[in-house]
């Protein structure tokens, strides 16, 4: 693709997302997945994860929440300002934390049916480190999965192409039943970014220690 087209299709989605009241450009990469995958239904308790400035909530909140079911918790370092729907809760935070992890843990009042994650690390330009930096705030969203996300929920994550792409990807097959790998049409093609769909979590066994403590 040439500089010119990739800067043509960057104004493109900037100048709809202002148009269509939304906060950022990656609302349409949402928009995009949710319609080629139905990842959102009213019903669902949703987490998004890094969700600053707020685009993708604004997504979520569009399609949730209906008589009063589902709800949308988001969580970023960053302050959001608030979406205004009656199933929407802002929390500014560090996800990887675990006090934080329990806030959304309790306020989602169960399990989340799917996690959202656009999350992505503050980079600084040397590719090692950013690599290292990438995989490890994938890592976290895996372990959050782990404690967060239902039984045969869905979990859609941004990820890196970068040296543990394929790591990574191997770690989510042993989570979940299919794990597919996508790039929606609004995500700059220069950008090493891609999607995962990931559906149809398997929780971790417990061994039988930590379940008779539980008990
Ligand atoms: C590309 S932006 C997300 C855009 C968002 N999906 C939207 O539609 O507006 C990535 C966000 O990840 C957040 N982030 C990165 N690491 C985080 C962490 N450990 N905890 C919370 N947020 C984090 C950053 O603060 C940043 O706001």
């Amino acid at each position: 693709m040439s500089r010119w087209k990739a800067k043509h299709d960057k104004e493109h989605y900037y100048k709809l997302a202002k148009k269509q009241n939304y906060r950022s450009r990656a609302s349409y990469k949402l928009k995009q997945l949710d319609k080629k995958y139905g990842l959102l239904k009213p019903d669902y308790n949703v987490v998004d994860l890094g969700a600053a400035p707020g685009g993708w909530s604004q997504v979520v909140a569009e399609k949730i929440g209906e008589e009063g079911k589902g709800q949308i918790i988001s969580v970023d370092l960053e302050y959001i300002k608030p979406i205004d729907h009656e199933a929407y809760t802002g929390i500014k935070g560090d996800f990887t934390d675990p006090e934080i992890q329990q806030m959304v843990i309790d306020l989602i009042d169960g399990k989340a049916d799917i996690i959202l994650s656009d999350a992505s690390p503050k980079l600084t330009g040397i590719k090692d480190i950013d690599n290292f930096k990438s995989y490890d705030l994938a890592m976290a969203v895996l372990n959050i999965t782990d404690n967060i996300l239902k039984k045969d929920g869905n979990l859609i994550m941004k990820a890196f192409q970068g040296e543990a792409y394929q790591e990574l990807l191997k770690k989510l097959k042993k989570k979940f039943r299919t794990v597919k790998t996508t790039k929606p049409n609004s995500s700059r093609k220069r950008s090493s970014e891609m999607y995962v769909i990931a559906r149809g979590f398997r929780p971790p066994r417990k061994n039988k220690k930590t379940q008779k403590q539980e008990e």
